[in-house]
This record gives structure tokens, C-alpha cells and sequence, in this order.
């Protein structure tokens, strides 16, 4: 029996969202909520007749299961009528011309294979398994660059996928979902493209993730192809921060991509990040298109305010190299207050999210929203716990809180 075990964290972006997509840098942390993703194969006993490959969404409480040999031509045949185009998934942008043909492919398959009424309930459930099958799809690509091997290929008897972290308020679960599943896949069948890592010594005495940095940067590759597929155009600050973990300041920007590590807002001192969940549902997706046609239908309005953020970003990143002063947190909070200003501008904020922040408000605190918005959840910088008082009035209004624990590790190899 062949198991592995991947696991990767949630993150909370604490200055930058949607400025980040346009070029900007944004700020983020990777939180130790995580998301697991075993895939197994089974031996002959414990397998029996049964020939299938099950897909297990512990929470979607969905379980599905496919025909290999069904699978395996389905992926076969679509691999060979677009394997020359394959490559352009690989690029620094996966070209959307073949995710999108390839998808609805994909799609169509999935459907076909799910009961009718479980299609239309489960429209999110059922894109994540597409996007399972799309890594699976790379993964027989792989194999088929290897003279002889392809036939070879074996279907994992079961997948299963759990997370800790709150999905669809802002939170990055799809981020960990697709560093979790490829690096388990990468792994299950030992397709690292280079064997540098075995020689490759751990890059931080701490990192305990049983991955090297070229395993990792191959793991965030396949997993912004992934994250392609929920967001279309994201800023892949999502899957970085969740493959590579820390405090990060990121940016994508035609020359590449930027990343500085090392923020050190939570040592030294006693501040905490409070998450309060609005609890109101919303798709990254629809909110980050919003403002992608805000800023090509208002070009100049749109600049000045992503700039604005840019700005923020920035200004945070040196607070939080600098050690803790007595004036930190007042210089956060300014930011923290203008950083949602510019979120309101950008039409990303909403009713549930202003309520939130008016709670805060009346305990002299200051929030912003975190992630995608347009709902999800609010962030506040404290010192210690929040008040009985504060928690009590974010209950009675439906609000549900945490405090963000922090980590410094990205994804790992459990096993
Ligand atoms: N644990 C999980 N199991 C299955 N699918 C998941 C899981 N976590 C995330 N996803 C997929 O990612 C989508 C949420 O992604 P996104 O809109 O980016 O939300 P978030 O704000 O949490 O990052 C879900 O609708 C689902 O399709
Ligand atoms: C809005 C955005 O900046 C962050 C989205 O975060 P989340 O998927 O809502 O957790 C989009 C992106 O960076 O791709």
C-alpha cells in the first residue's frame, strides 16, 4: 500500500488584496489552519473487486468514485489531443486558451459521472474534483514524456481531502487545497522534474516540511495552474504563501515575481490577529472580476487607488521589519484604516463587512477586510484577546471570531 500525505496553510492577507492582481505588493501570513489531502493505493485485499478511484470532500460530505480504466482513457485521449499545447499550462501566465478547453473537457466528464441533482448542489464541490482531475491530467503527461512508461500509469484508489480552514470567506482554501493535492500527487509518483532535491539539503534547520525548495517552488507551480482554475486571473500570492509559508511580501509584476520573507509583527510583542467571519458567502472570483473591469472601465480613478495600496504595502513591510515600538501598532492601525478605505473604493466591501468594522469602532479597534471580500471575514491587529464585551456583541450580531495562529511553515509532506 502506497500512501502520501501533504498538508499546506491557510494565510490571511493583512495589506494588498486585489491591488496584489494588478502588480502591486501586498502583505500576507500563513496561518496554521490547514488543509489535508491523503492519496492512497490500496492492496489487493483491501481493494476486492472493486476497480474505482474514490474522491473523498470530507467537507462537502461528497464522495465520488470513478472507473479507472474509464478515467484513465478519458485522461489519455484528452492528453493526446492537446499535448503539444501542454507546455503553455507552464507558463508564467498557464495560458488560458488550453485551462479553459481542457476544463470544460474535464467538467463535462465529472458531470457525467455525478448523479444529476448532486451536479447542481454541489457546483463547488464539483470544480474541485475537476481540478483533482486536472492534476491528474499533468500527472499522466509527466509520465508520458518517459519512453515505455506510459501505460504504466496507476489511478490512486482513493483521495481525500479535509481542511481545517473556514472555506469561501477570504482565508486561501483554494490555495492550500491545490498546493496539498499536487504535492501529494508530485510525491505519490515521484515526478519531481529534477533529482537536485535528493541531494539538496534543507534550506532552514526548522523547516520540518520533508521538502526541499525545489520540490517546493515545482509544488507552487502546479498549484497556480490550480488556483487558475477556481479564480481565472489571480495574483498566485494565494498558493505561494500557502507552499512556502511565513510572513511574505509578495508581488507579481511583468519582470517576475517578487517575495521577501521575514515580517515580525508576532515576535517580541503581544499582538494578535482577530478573524471575525462575517459568515455572508461570496466568490473570490465575481469580486476579483468586479474590480478588474472597475480598473478598465475607470483607468484613472483606479490607478491612483492601486497605487494608494502599493504604497500601504510597502510602509507595513518596513513596520513590521523594524522591532515592536511603543508607536507600532498606532502606525498599523492608520494603515489597517486606510488600506479598507481604498477596499471601499474599489467596491469590494459590504454591508455585513461595515458591520463588523462599526462593532470594532465602538471597541476602539480597527479592521479591514481580508482576502476577496464583497463578505468573509475582518481582520484586527490586538493587543491580547479580545474584550468578553467586544466577543459577546460580535455574537449576538451573528459574527463568529478566532485568533489567527500563526506559522512559519508552508506545505508538508506528512507521510
Ligand atoms: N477542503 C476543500 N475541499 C474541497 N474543495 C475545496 C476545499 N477548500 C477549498 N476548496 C475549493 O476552493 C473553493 C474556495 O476557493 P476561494 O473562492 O478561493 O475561497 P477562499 O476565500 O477560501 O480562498 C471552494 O469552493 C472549493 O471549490
Ligand atoms: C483578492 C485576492 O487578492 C485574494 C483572494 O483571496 P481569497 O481567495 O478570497 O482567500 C485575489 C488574488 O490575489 O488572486
Amino acid at each position: 500500500m502506497l500512501t502520501r500525505t501533504c498538508s499546506s496553510p491557510g494565510k490571511v492577507i493583512l495589506f494588498g488584496e486585489h491591488s496584489v492582481v494588478h502588480e502591486k505588493s501586498a502583505v500576507v501570513t500563513s496561518i496554521d489552519l490547514r488543509t489535508t489531502v491523503t492519496i492512497r493505493s490500496l492492496t489487493h485485499h483491501d481493494r476486492g473487486d472493486s476497480d474505482k478511484m474514490k474522491i473523498e470532500l470530507r467537507d462537502f460530505s461528497t464522495s465520488v468514485s470513478f472507473e479507472k480504466q474509464e478515467l484513465f482513457l478519458f485522461l489519455r485521449t484528452l492528453l493526446r489531443s492537446h499535448k503539444s499545447k501542454m507546455m503553455q499550462l507552464f507558463f508564467d501566465r498557464p495560458d488560458a486558451g488550453i485551462l479553459d478547453t481542457l476544463m470544460e473537457s474535464i467538467r463535462t466528464f465529472v458531470s457525467s459521472n455525478l448523479h444529476k441533482d448532486e451536479v447542481s448542489a454541489h457546483y463547488n464541490a464539483t470544480n474541485s474534483i475537476s481540478c483533482i482531475l486536472l492534476f491528474l491530467l499533468l500527472a499522466v503527461y509527466r509520465f508520458d514524456d518517459c519512453p515505455g512508461t506510459g501505460l504504466d500509469f496507476c489511478l490512486p484508489d482513493e483521495i481525500v481531502i479535509s481542511s481545517r480552514i473556514p472555506i469561501g470567506c477570504g482565508l486561501g482554501t483554494s490555495g492550500a487545497f491545490c498546493c496539498s493535492v499536487s504535492g501529494c500527487i508530485l510525491s505519490f509518483y515521484d515526478l519531481w522534474s529534477s533529482d537536485e532535491h535528493k541531494s539538496e539539503t534543507q534550506t532552514k534547520e526548522d523547516d520540518n516540511s520533508k521538502l526541499s525548495q525545489t520540490q517546493k517552488i515545482e509544488i507552487n507551480k502546479w498549484a497556480f495552474i490550480g488556483e487558475c482554475v477556481f479564480h481565472a486571473r489571480p495574483s498566485g500570492v494565494d498558493n505561494f504563501v500557502s507552499c512556502f509559508g511565513n510572513i511574505v511580501k509578495y508581488r507579481q509584476a511583468p519582470t517576475g515575481l517578487t517575495a521577501e520573507f521575514g515580517g515580525k509583527i508576532f515576535e517580541g510583542s503581544d499582538i494578535k490577529l482577530l478573524v471575525v467571519n462575517t459568515g455572508k458567502p461570496r466568490q473570490t472570483r465575481e469580486m476579483v472580476e468586479k474590480v478588474r473591469s472597475f480598473v478598465e472601465t475607470e483607468n484613472e480613478a483606479a490607478l491612483p487607488i492601486l497605487s494608494e495600496m502599493d504604497e500601504i504595502s510597502n510602509r507595513a513591510w518596513d513596520l513590521l521589519q523594524g522591532t515592536f515600538g511603543s508607536d507600532t501598532k498606532g502606525k498599523l492601525d492608520a494603515l489597517v484604516v486606510q488600506n479598507q478605505s481604498c477596499l471601499e473604493k474599489l467596491g469590494v466591501s459590504s454591508p455585513e463587512i461595515r458591520s463588523v468594522l462599526s462593532i470594532l469602532e465602538e471597541f476602539r479597534h480597527c479592521g479591514k477586510l481580508t482576502g476577496g471580500g464583497g463578505g468573509g471575514c475582518v481582520i484586527c491587529f490586538m493587543e491580547g484577546d479580545p474584550a468578553p464585551e467586544l466577543s459577546a456583541t460580535l455574537h449576538e450580531h451573528g459574527f463568529t471570531w478566532f485568533i489567527a495562529p500563526f506559522t512559519p511553515f508552508g506545505t508538508i509532506l506528512e507521510s
